[in-house]
């Protein structure tokens, strides 16, 4: 089933054309991550399709009565704001305690409700943020470098915490990362967007393609191989990040 469907997106910001011509289509069950440099217009992306920005001309199409759950690249809190979790989570509307708590196990932050969101480290910020995203059970999860600042291990981590949220959802997430290995045995799908998309396919594919080396060099691809080859040995989902 369609989660998504974009054709012939631009998004225009002053004089500045920020997206071209994109075209994209996301399925239920799909994680679909997109890639590109600084300033290729990622983050405005995903705020076109949450309906942050309007895109200046093309489709946005989704199914009627499609939630999505929103994680912003940024949270600007206020640190001298005394706020704990279980606030934060009714912000900007109250959900009964059953949803929160189911929301934050989803998360695997359960044990983090009482806390102050300003006492929280990188990881648990970005699994309660994560929690947040799951209250409503939504259809399509949008994720803006969810994993900014955490070490290899907290990275490697919030991926299974998001794999797991996925498996039980079965929602489509889509995903802006600048993580190219784990992006690239984390996703079925890979989009790389340079203003307008130069290459997709699957993370084998779009590895090897001739826009994505251009951009990023044959660093991921060997990766990639090197993963494929320590995958087949190991049971684990996801291996050590190298
Ligand atoms: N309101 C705006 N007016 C003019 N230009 C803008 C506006 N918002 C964003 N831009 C520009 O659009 C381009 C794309 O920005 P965007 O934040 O979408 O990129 P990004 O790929 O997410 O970047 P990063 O990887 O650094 O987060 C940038 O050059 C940015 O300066």
């Amino acid at each position: 089933m369609k989660l998504l469907r974009i054709e012939h997106l631009d998004v225009v910001r002053g004089d500045h054309l920020i997206l071209q011509d994109v075209h994209l289509v996301l399925e239920r069950g799909e994680i679909v991550t997109i890639v590109g440099p600084n300033g290729s217009g990622k983050t405005t992306l995903l705020k076109t399709i949450v309906g942050a920005l309007g895109p200046t001309r093309g489709m946005i199409e989704m199914p009627r009565g499609l939630t999505i759950g929103y994680v912003p690249q940024r949270l600007h809190l206020d640190a001298t704001l005394p706020l704990t979790v279980a606030r934060f989570m009714n912000l900007p509307r109250r959900h009964s305690s059953h949803h929160v708590d189911r929301a934050l196990k989803r998360a695997g932050s359960e044990g983090l409700i009482h806390r102050q969101m300003s006492d929280l480290s990188g990881g648990q910020l970005q699994r309660v943020l994560l929690a947040r995203a799951v209250l409503e059970s939504p259809d399509l999860l949008i994720l803006d470098e969810p994993t900014q600042g955490l070490d290899q291990w907290g990275i490697a981590d919030f991926y299974r915490q998001l794999d797991s949220v996925r498996h039980e959802l079965g929602c489509g997430v889509l995903m802006v990362s600048h993580e190219l290995h784990v992006v690239m045995r984390t996703s079925d799908r890979v989009i790389c967007l340079n203003r307008t998309i130069c290459c997709e396919g699957t993370p084998e594919r779009v590895a090897s393609s001739p826009a994505y080396l251009a951009m990023f060099g044959h660093d991921t691809e060997e990766a990639l191989a090197l993963y494929r080859h320590d995958h087949a040995s190991s049971t684990a989902p996801l291996g050590p990040l190298s």
